[in-house]
């Protein structure tokens, strides 16, 4: 059974690219302090880490995850995810195939995949996904390609027709929205610059889950 994060969610995001000038580990290591409940690596972009340092600083992260019992996942790289034998993987719909990814990484590894739409959710479960992230819900300046922002309604249909599929909402979410994804359904919410560009991560997390609780009680 892979042991898939513990929820509401707060799923934190990140690559050397999205720390310019400052320690991704000390960030890291806050957020898990923080309470964070899952960690996913995506190392994108052009300045991205490649080969022995992209090796070294997977290693790192995934020590760090280990120490505070948090999931760790690698998105779209199934291959340095199976080096690593990390907790799981994410891919995205222009990445592997999920069935592929899923054959690769076993049974008990987690396999998250990205979605858009119901199609490509019912496609993820016949995967044997065991969460999808939909997105973006807000606009973002995390992603370049990125869709335009699609709010909450695909999350709720989602949730509507699977019930029981862990759904994670990401794009552009902080404390002031976090709550308006929860009520919506989702699972967790994923978040990359929030985290990172908080003075205090640890009362950034704290925010995210009060908004999360207030989100619930309406
Ligand atoms: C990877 C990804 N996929 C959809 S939006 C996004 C980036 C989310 O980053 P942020 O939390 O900074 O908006
Ligand atoms: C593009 C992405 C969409 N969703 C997620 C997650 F939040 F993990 F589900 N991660 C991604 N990298």
């Amino acid at each position: 059974m892979s042991k898939l994060f513990s929820k509401p969610a707060i799923y934190f995001i990140m690559g050397s690219q999205n720390t310019p000038g400052r320690d991704a580990l000390e960030i890291l290591e806050a957020a898990l302090a923080g309470g964070i409940n899952c960690f996913q690596l995506r190392e994108k972009g052009a300045d991205a880490l490649t080969g022995e340092l992209l090796l070294d600083f997977a290693v790192e992260c995934q020590r760090l995850c280990c120490a505070y019992k948090v999931p760790f996942i690698v998105n779209d790289d199934v291959e340095l995810a199976y080096a690593l034998d990390a907790d799981g993987i994410h891919i995205g719909q222009e990445d592997m195939e999920a069935s592929t990814a899923r054959r690769l990484m076993g049974p008990d590894k987690i396999l998250g995949v990205s979605v858009h739409s119901l199609e490509e959710a019912e496609k993820a479960v016949l995967s044997g996904a065991d969460y999808v992230g939909m997105g973006p819900v807000f606009g973002t300046q995390s992603k370049a390609d990125t869709k335009s922002p699609a709010g909450t309604s695909g999350i709720l249909a989602v949730k509507n027709r699977y019930p029981g599929l862990p759904v994670i909402g990401i794009g552009g979410i902080a404390p002031d929205n976090a709550g308006q994804v929860w009520a919506a359904g989702a699972d967790g919410v994923a978040v990359i610059s929030a985290i990172v560009q908080a003075e205090s991560i640890a009362l950034q997390i704290r925010r995210f889950n009060e908004s999360i609780k207030a989100g619930a009680e309406k």
